[in-house]
């Protein structure tokens, strides 16, 4: 491999000596190319000096001494797989007795400095194997999406890149319902209309709540089956949510039909095991600025809260199965809010923080998963809008940024799947545009909800 690395090298110098002007493709397969090269020559003495190489086996000693050889030197992990990428190279190793996956991230830092890396970090594949991933430039400077990431499955959508160049996806199916939190201006919005980009091409029906008078949403009208951007229309809407819950269920009831003669694999648990014609549309729930549904100051507004609340942690107990996810996004999201929220925080699986002003912020996003994350969370530079942290209740954790998506470009491509919008029976007081409208015809009133689409 490194004769390999070596040759590419020579004959990329050599074609960029004999024509100095090259587009950028070729200056980045230069780079990567030296990166590699220099990872492979280097990687004997950067792991002994990192740490990370054990002793030589005692019968190689001994040979070693009967026949009158050199003793062998401390052998560093076997290098299974070399794989240059976009944004530098990783490496997978095979640990050698007595090393662990923990060895390699403690000395991540030192791998960076010793390899001259931007960045490195380091997951366990598997028992005894270990990937390296390894960037050559802040990647989340400027966050450009690779080309691959478009290859979505249904319900995942690629929706930031990761500090070590990999994709970030938010996966419907994996992960059902997940909290976004963020002080203001920290890139939450931004964040959430990723989300929409995404999902707008997939067969989904999008609802929405933004209580900000529906600025960051409505604009999105035309690729929303249900809108409301007020609490009162909030509290109807995720009522009529419950409903169909239950009609859901009632469907995946009745096509269970379980007889001795129907084997195991056939008895349907959730939507996604119907069949397909049968199969309700999935629905994902985005609620911006979950704070506005939960804050009162009369008893009136306090028995809406309680019901707001309580749909919400039914949807999120309960809704997976029928094909209910939940996005929630808030500055904030503890028990300071009232009964119910920590419950509702619970279920949602997915976190992710963006900068936040205090730590007992990002303790309600990381508090209950991983203190690391907490603490990742509260370092994010005020400069660095949209850089956020995102974990799950495993406990692992990464450095993310979406791509600075425009409301106009979110707006354009909202419009663009336009015909997509699913027309659910259930939700159509809310429905924001008149159904059999197709995408090029313009504004028209709202349902319930009451804003202008763009
Ligand atoms: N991923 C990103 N890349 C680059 N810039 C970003 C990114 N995300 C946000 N920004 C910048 O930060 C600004 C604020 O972002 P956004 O409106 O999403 O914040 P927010 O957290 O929703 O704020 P608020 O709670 O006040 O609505 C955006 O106008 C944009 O300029």
């Amino acid at each position: 491999m490194t004769r390999f690395a070596v040759a590419l090298v020579l004959v990329v110098a050599a074609v960029g000596l004999l024509r100095w002007r090259r587009p950028a493709w070729y200056w980045l397969t230069f780079g990567v190319t030296l990166a590699v090269l220099r990872v492979l020559v280097r990687y004997g003495s950067v792991m002994d000096a990192c740490g990370l190489t054990v002793p030589p086996a005692r019968w190689r000693l001994a040979l070693a001494r009967t026949t009158h050889r050199p003793l062998p030197e401390p052998r560093p992990p076997r290098i299974l797989r070399l794989r240059p990428t976009r944004t530098g190279l990783v490496l997978r190793l095979k640990l050698r007795p007595g090393q662990d996956a923990f060895d390699v991230a403690a000395a991540s830092d030192r791998l960076r400095h010793s390899f001259s890396m931007y960045g490195v970090t380091s997951r366990e594949l598997r028992s005894g194997v270990v990937e390296v991933w390894m960037t050559g430039y802040d990647v989340l400077k400027r966050v450009q999406m690779p080309a691959a990431a478009a290859e979505s499955r249904p319900m995942r959508v690629p929706v930031a890149l990761r500090e070590d160049g990999s994709v970030h996806y938010r996966d419907y199916r994996a992960i059902p319902h997940a909290l976004t939190l963020g002080a203001t201006e920290s890139g939450k919005s931004v964040y959430q209309r990723n989300l929409v980009v995404g999902l707008a091409p997939m067969d989904v029906a999008l609802v929405g709540i933004d209580c900000k008078r529906g600025v960051e949403l409505f604009p999105l009208a035309r690729r929303f089956s249900a809108l409301a951007d007020t609490p009162d229309a909030a509290a109807e809407l995720l009522d009529a949510l419950v409903a169909r819950m239950a009609d859901v269920y009632q469907l995946i009831r009745d096509q269970q039909r379980i007889t001795s003669d129907v084997p195991d694999a056939e008895i349907a648990a959730d939507i996604w095991d119907l069949p397909e014609e049968l199969r309700p549309t999935p629905v994902v729930v985005l609620v911006d600025e979950v704070a506005e549904l939960a804050l009162y100051a009369s008893k009136e507004e306090e028995r809406r809260r309680d019901r707001i609340v309580t749909a919400l942690v039914r949807l999120a107990q309960l809704g997976r199965a029928a094909g209910i996810y939940l996005e929630i996004c808030g500055q904030r999201f503890g028990s300071e809010l009232g009964k119910g929220i920590t419950m509702l925080r619970a279920q949602l699986t997915g976190r992710t923080a963006h900068r936040v002003n205090d730590e007992s912020s990002a303790n309600m996003a990381f508090g209950d998963i991983s203190p690391d994350a907490v603490l990742a969370a509260i370092q994010i530079p005020a400069e660095m809008r949209g850089l956020a942290i995102a974990g799950d209740s495993s406990g692992g954790w990464h450095r993310i940024r979406a791509p600075h998506t425009s409301l106009r470009q979110a707006v354009n491509i909202c419009n663009r799947h336009a015909d997509r919008t699913p027309d659910l029976p259930e939700l159509a007081p809310f429905r924001p545009v008149r159904p059999g409208l197709g995408s090029d015809s313009g504004p028209v009133p709202l349902g319930k909800a009451s804003s202008a689409t763009a």
